[in-house]
């Protein structure tokens, strides 16, 4: 088995979102979630998901954003997050190791936290317009 590696080089950013990208587009419950709102653009889907990955893990600025807006009205519950991190942590422990691997970990969750409240929030006051 090869040896886990530290996450260095964009390289390693690529091989992460490759891999996590691939199994959550063949999960059941997120596949459908990912593909309905993507669609034919996952070429471009998957190089902003390397830009913002290069933005928080190795310091290189190439993300400009605001992926709260984006997740906002997905039709999704707290199922969903946990699926989502549960996929981003077993792509993470199989491929890597290391103190970026660790901060991948803590940061996905700090947003998972973030957005399921935003969405939350939404769901529940609906007619105001918070957009
Ligand atoms: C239930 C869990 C999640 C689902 C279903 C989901 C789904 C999506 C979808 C469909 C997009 C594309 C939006 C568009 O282009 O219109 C997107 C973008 C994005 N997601 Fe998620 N996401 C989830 C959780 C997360 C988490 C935990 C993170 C934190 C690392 C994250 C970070 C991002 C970022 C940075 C973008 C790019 C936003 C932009 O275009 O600037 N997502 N997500």
């Amino acid at each position: 088995m090869a040896e886990n590696r530290e996450i260095i080089h964009l390289d390693d950013i690529k091989q992460l979102v490759d891999t996590f990208y691939t199994r959550v587009r063949a999960d059941e419950l997120l596949g459908p979630v990912f593909e309905g709102r993507i669609q034919d653009n996952w070429a471009r889907h998957l190089d902003i998901m390397y830009r913002f990955w290069q933005t928080v893990l190795l310091g290189e600025l190439t993300y400009q954003g605001s992926p709260g807006f984006k997740h906002i009205t997905l039709p999704v519950g707290e199922e969903h997050f946990e699926r989502w991190l549960q996929i981003f942590y077993q792509t993470i422990d199989e491929l890597f190791t290391g103190e970026k691997a660790v901060e991948a970990k803590w940061r996905a969750e700090r947003m998972a936290e973030m957005f399921h409240s935003k969405i939350e929030y939404y769901k529940q006051n609906k007619s105001r317009s918070i957009l």
